[in-house]
């Protein structure tokens, strides 16, 4: 077992004894030992507990069943939040790989200092390669791109800004520049974050007067990857932030990549010193793959998995889905865990069954989670693309979880089936929408009638 990093040893054994005795009294022993038993607590990290398990499909479950139980348990156990990162066996051994790749590089830097140097800790997930990823129609320039990008860091598109829909491969290809830019030179150093977690680090940094470093660590990189820009809409100060670092980094010729979900000058409230600023390099973007490319991603994601699939099937399950590549590999872990059910061979009839139950779900009343979308969606006037979006104004986010709370209550759908449909959304950001409407429902009367409206509309 590798080493706790900031976290005694004896101190991770006694919270995964408390949390596996709570579980095991909670499901049947065959349960229990078909899912739970073979999982390993691996280390502590900051508040990430890294937990392993045997394979892609209990990983599925884990995260399914477990993910929320952790925080709650950890919480009562010592009064910490614990947030698990589940990792199959395989991707452990590639971060393990990894870190070796990384503390080569390092000398004897101790990995329990929050300080800790970027380049350990650029959070790569290490399955968004290149060599994984499927060029297509639909992806070409933005891979080229990247590709260069990654090859002559800072000197070709500074910044190279990628944009396009939900789960189409964006943070995909801006994570393959960091690997393959490690890999040219392990000692670069490489920082991916989130804008969110930019903004967090920047409100904490005020928060325990640590801006100094704050900067440092963001401004003293080779390679900065912020994923998801669009985020940064209304938060003046981060914008702020962000264009000194921006400048900064800009200025020494260390590449900056970005991702959104439209370009620069249609996110709202972005200042316009950085919308032109993000036009210094190159906009590229990507849309929905076309269906060989589809039959491609899913053969190669079938490879990866270990799976034999004819390519009839392969080719079935890509006629299915053909928006998003996030739903199209739901669509095949869905086969995947349906032929482990059943314990027979996939095939086209096996796959056909398995989506059958994905598509046609519907409860006594025949309502779908499509259906309620579409309902929701002319009701406020807004489209399916912004219910099942990431769009954070209050105009879409309140039909969003309208939409939420109706299909959970008007379908058979689970929270992670409903959230897989909002665009491959967590479980628990369905769970939280769901509560909040029915709390609004009780408070709000617009809320209130417009539920009532809706749901005798779907009713009849
Ligand atoms: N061309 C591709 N080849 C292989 N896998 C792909 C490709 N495009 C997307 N994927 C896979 O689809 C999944 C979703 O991709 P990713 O998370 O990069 O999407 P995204 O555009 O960043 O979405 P979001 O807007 O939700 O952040 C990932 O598992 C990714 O590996």
């Amino acid at each position: 077992m590798q080493e706790p990093h900031n976290s005694s040893t004896k101190e991770l054994n006694d919270f995964w004894n408390y949390f596996t005795n709570k579980i095991k009294s909670e499901i049947t022993p065959t349960s229990y030992s078909t899912w739970v038993e073979s999982a390993k607590p691996l280390y502590i990290s900051g508040n990430d507990i890294h937990i392993s398990v045997q394979s892609n499909l209990h990983k599925e479950y884990w995260q399914r069943n477990y993910v929320k139980n952790i925080a709650i348990d950890s919480y009562e156990f010592n009064g910490v939040e614990l947030n698990p990162i589940i990792e199959n066996e395989e991707e452990q051994q590639e971060q393990q790989n990894l870190n070796i790749a990384y503390d080569s590089s390092t000398e004897n830097a101790d990995r329990s200092d929050k300080n800790t140097p970027v380049f350990q800790n650029s959070h790569l997930n290490p399955k968004y390669t290149f060599e994984s990823f499927i060029i297509g129609g639909a992806n070409k320039m933005a891979h080229a791109a990247a590709v260069a990008a990654a090859g002559e860091p800072g000197q070709i598109y500074n910044p190279l800004f990628i944009y396009g829909g939900v789960g189409l491969g964006k943070t995909h290809l801006m994570q393959a520049i960091g690997h393959e830019m490690l890999k040219n030179n392990p000692n670069a150093r490489v920082k991916y974050v989130t804008s969110e977690t930019f903004a967090n680090d920047f409100i904490n940094s005020i928060q325990t007067r640590t801006q100094e470093e704050f900067r440092e660590e963001y401004r003293n990189v080779d390679l900065l990857l912020i994923d998801d820009i669009q985020f940064f809409a209304e938060k003046e100060g981060t914008q702020e932030e962000f264009f000194h670092t921006f400048n900064k980094l800009h200025e020494n010729n260390k590449q900056i990549v970005l991702t959104s979900d439209r370009l620069p000058n249609e996110i709202p409230k972005l200042q316009n010193r950085l919308v032109s600023r993000f036009k210094w390099g190159l906009s590229v973007d990507i849309t929905a793959p076309d269906l060989e490319t589809r039959i491609a991603i899913l053969r190669n994601k079938a490879k990866a998995e270990n799976l034999e699939i004819p390519d009839d099937t392969l080719s079935y399950i890509a006629q299915q889905v053909n928006t998003n590549v996030r739903e199209l590999e739901g669509a095949l872990l869905r086969v995947q865990a349906y032929s482990a059910m059943k314990n027979t061979d996939i095939n086209k009839s096996l796959a056909a069954d398995a989506l059958k139950a994905l598509k046609l779900s519907k409860a006594k009343n025949g309502l779908t989670v499509s259906s309620i979308q579409n309902r929701v969606a002319k009701y406020y006037h807004v489209s399916i693309a912004d219910l099942k979006g990431k769009k954070r104004v209050k105009t879409i986010v309140l039909p969003r979880q309208i939409a939420m709370y109706l299909s959970r209550e008007l379908t058979d759908r689970s929270l992670p089936q409903i959230g897989m449909e909002f665009g491959g959304k967590d479980h628990t950001t369905v769970m939280h929408s769901c509560d909040k409407i029915a709390e609004l429902a009780i408070k709000n009367d617009d809320v209130k009638q417009a539920i009532g409206e809706l749901r005798d509309e779907l009713k009849n």
